[in-house]
C-alpha cells in the first residue's frame, strides 16, 4: 500500500515502550539509528522522548500506528517489545495490512517458542517477514548491552545483525548476538535461558537457606560469602546481585532488606514453559523442574504456615563444623554444571526435533556477557560444546573433573540440609541428575517386569537381542 513521504526516515521502529522497550530504545538511538518509537497510551511516548535527553534527536515519536509505519525507511524493520501472547498477535494484525511483504517484524519479547512458529508459518504465506528474538539482560541489559538469541529466517536476521550486534553487549569484542536457528529457535534458546536462570536463583536460594537458617549466619555475613565466591570459580551476575541484595538495608525501616521482603516468589512463565518442554521432548531437566516447583511452593504461604503449625518448623541449626560456606561453594559449583547439561541437552533435543540448525556452542558464547545467566563458566562452556558436538557437558573432560571435585561438596550439602530439615529440591535433583547419568545398570529392569506383568508391554533382555519379550507371569 502506498505510503506518505516522510522527510527523514528512521532506520528501524519500535512498539511498546515499557521496561525492556524503552531501554532497547535508546540503546538503538545511542548507537548511531534513527528509530521510530510507538507506544499504545501515547502519554508514555511523550514521556519518554521528553527524558531521553541528546538522544531525543534520534527518535522519530508517532501518535498513530499508520504515522509509525510511515516514518520507517522501507523495507521496514519493527521491533515488538510487548507481553507474550496476545498482544503480539494483537500487534501483528494492525500492522499486517500496513506493511509490505518484504517488511519485517521482529518480536523481542519472552514469547511462547510455539507461538514464534505459528507466526513465522503464517509470514511465510505472503508476508511480512517474521523474526522471534530472545533479550536478555532486563533493565540494564536493554539499555547499555543485552544478550540477543535470534531465530527465524536467516536473510531477514541479515539485515538486522549490523544494528543487533551494535547493541548487544561483548564478550572480548565479541558481540553477544547471533542467529541461532529457524522460526521459533531463537525464543526457544531465551525459554531455556530462563529455566536454567530459575534453576541458578533456586539453587542459590537454597543455600542461602542453609546459611540463614542451618548454619544462623546474618544478611551481611551471607553478603560476604557471595562476594568472596564472586571473586571464584562461581563468578557470575547471579551471585554478584546476591551479594548485593544480601548487603542493602531498607531506607524506611533501616532492616536489611531480606528480612523485609516476602517469601513468595513471582513468575511469568518461561520456567514453566521450559520444565513442560523438556517433558514434551522427553529430556531429563529435574533441576529446572525442581525449581519451577519451588517458585509455586514459594507462592502457597498460607499452606506452608499450616504446615509449619501442624508439623513444627522444619529447618534446624547445623552443628559448627559440620558444613561451613567452603562446601557449599563446590555443591553450587556442580548443581550449576548439572543444570546448564540438562538446559543444553534440552536445546539439542529441540533441535534434533525441528531440525533447526541451533549451534549449541554459539548459545553458549552468546551467553557469556549481557543475559541474567552470565558467569565465568560459560566460556569453557562453550569451549567443550566445541570439543565434541552432540556430547553431554558433564562428559567433557574439563566439566568431567570438575564436577569429580565438587561432588563431594554437594553430596555432603544434600545430605546435611535433608537431615536438618532444610529444604534443598534443586540441589538434590541435580545430584539424582548426576548420579542418575553415572548408573550403568539402573532399576528401570523392574518398571520394565512391572508394565510387562500388568499391561503385556514386552521388555529387552541383557541377555539376547531382540525388543519384545514377555515374563511367565500368570495372568489371574
Ligand atoms: N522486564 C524484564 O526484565 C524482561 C522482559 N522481557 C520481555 O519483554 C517484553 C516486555 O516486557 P516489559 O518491558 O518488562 O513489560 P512492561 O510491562 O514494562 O511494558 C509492556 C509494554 O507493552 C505495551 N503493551 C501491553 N499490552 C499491550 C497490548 N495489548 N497491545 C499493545 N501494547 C501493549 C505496554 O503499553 P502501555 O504503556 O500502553 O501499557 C508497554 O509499553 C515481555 O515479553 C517480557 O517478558 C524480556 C527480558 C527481560
Ligand atoms: O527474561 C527475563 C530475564 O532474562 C525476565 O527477567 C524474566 O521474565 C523474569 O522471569 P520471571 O518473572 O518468571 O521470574
Amino acid at each position: 500500500m502506498p505510503h506518505p513521504i516522510v522527510q527523514e526516515h528512521a532506520e528501524i521502529g519500535l512498539i511498546g515502550l515499557g521496561t525492556m522497550g524503552r531501554n532497547l530504545a535508546l540503546n538503538i538511538a545511542e548507537n548511531g539509528y534513527r528509530i521510530a518509537v510507538f507506544n499504545r497510551t501515547a502519554q508514555r511516548t511523550d514521556q519518554f522522548v521528553a527524558k531521553a535527553g541528546d538522544l531525543a534527536e534520534r527518535l522519530v515519536p508517532s501518535r498513530t500506528i499508520e504515522e509509525f509505519v510511515a516514518s520507517i525507511k522501507p523495507p521496514r524493520a519493527i521491533i515488538l517489545m510487548v507481553p507474550a501472547g496476545e498482544a503480539v498477535d494483537a500487534q501483528i494484525q494492525v500492522l499486517r495490512p500496513l506493511l509490505d511483504p518484504e517488511d519485517l517484524i521482529i518480536d523481542a519479547g519472552n514469547a511462547n517458542y510455539h507461538d514464534t512458529n505459528r507466526r513465522a508459518a503464517t509470514a511465510l504465506s505472503g508476508g511480512p517477514h517474521f523474526m522471534g528474538i530472545g533479550v536478555s539482560g532486563g533493565e540494564q541489559g536493554a539499555r547499555f548491552g543485552p544478550s540477543i538469541m535470534a531465530g527465524g529466517d536467516r536473510s531477514a536476521f541479515a539485515r538486522v545483525q549490523p544494528l543487533l550486534e551494535a547493541i548487544s553487549a561483548k564478550f572480548e569484542n565479541v558481540p553477544c548476538a547471533a542467529w541461532l536457528g529457524e522460526a521459533g529457535a531463537g525464543h526457544l534458546v531465551k525459554t531455556v535461558h530462563n529455566g536454567i536462570e530459575y534453576a541458578d536463583m533456586q539453587m542459590i536460594a537454597e543455600v542461602y537457606g542453609i546459611m540463614r537458617d542451618g548454619l544462623k549466619l546474618d544478611n551481611s555475613a551471607v553478603a560476604d560469602v557471595f562476594d568472596g565466591w564472586n571473586q571464584g570459580v562461581l563468578q557470575s551476575y547471579l551471585i554478584e546481585i546476591s551479594a548485593e541484595v544480601s548487603r542493602t538495608r531498607d531506607p524506611d525501616t533501616g532492616r536489611p532488606m531480606l528480612d523485609v521482603i516476602l517469601d513468595r516468589a513471582g513468575q511469568k512463565g518461561t520456567g514453566r514453559w521450559t520444565a513442560i518442554e523438556a517433558l514434551m521432548l522427553g529430556t531429563p531437566a529435574g533441576t529446572i523442574e525442581a525449581a519451577v516447583g519451588a517458585r509455586g511452593m514459594s507462592a502457597r504461604l498460607e499452606e506452608r504456615k499450616a504446615g509449619e503449625a501442624v508439623f513444627g518448623s522444619a529447618p534446624r541449626p547445623i552443628a559448627q563444623g559440620l558444613l561451613g560456606p567452603e562446601v557449599l561453594e563446590p555443591a553450587l559449583l556442580a548443581g550449576k554444571i548439572l543444570c546448564y547439561a540438562q538446559g543444553f541437552d534440552l536445546i539439542s533435543a529441540a533441535a534434533r526435533q525441528y531440525g533447526w540448525a541451533m549451534p549449541v556452542p554459539e548459545i553458549a558464547r552468546v551467553w557469556r556477557a549481557g543475559c541474567i545467566i552470565r558467569s565465568a563458566l560459560l566460556n569453557d562452556m562453550a569451549s567443550a560444546l566445541e570439543e565434541q558436538p552432540g556430547r553431554n557437558l558433564i562428559l567433557a573432560p574439563f566439566f568431567a573433573d570438575t564436577l569429580r571435585r565438587s561432588e563431594d561438596g554437594l553430596r555432603k550439602t544434600v545430605a546435611m540440609a535433608t537431615l536438618h530439615g532444610l529444604p534443598v529440591p534443586a540441589l538434590s535433583a541435580a545430584l539424582s541428575y548426576f548420579d542418575i547419568m553415572r548408573t550403568g545398570r539402573s532399576t528401570a529392569n523392574i518398571i520394565q517386569g512391572q508394565r510387562d506383568f500388568f499391561g503385556a508391554h514386552g521388555f529387552e533382555r541383557t541377555d539376547m537381542p531382540g525388543d519384545s519379550f514377555h515374563g511367565p507371569w500368570a495372568i489371574a
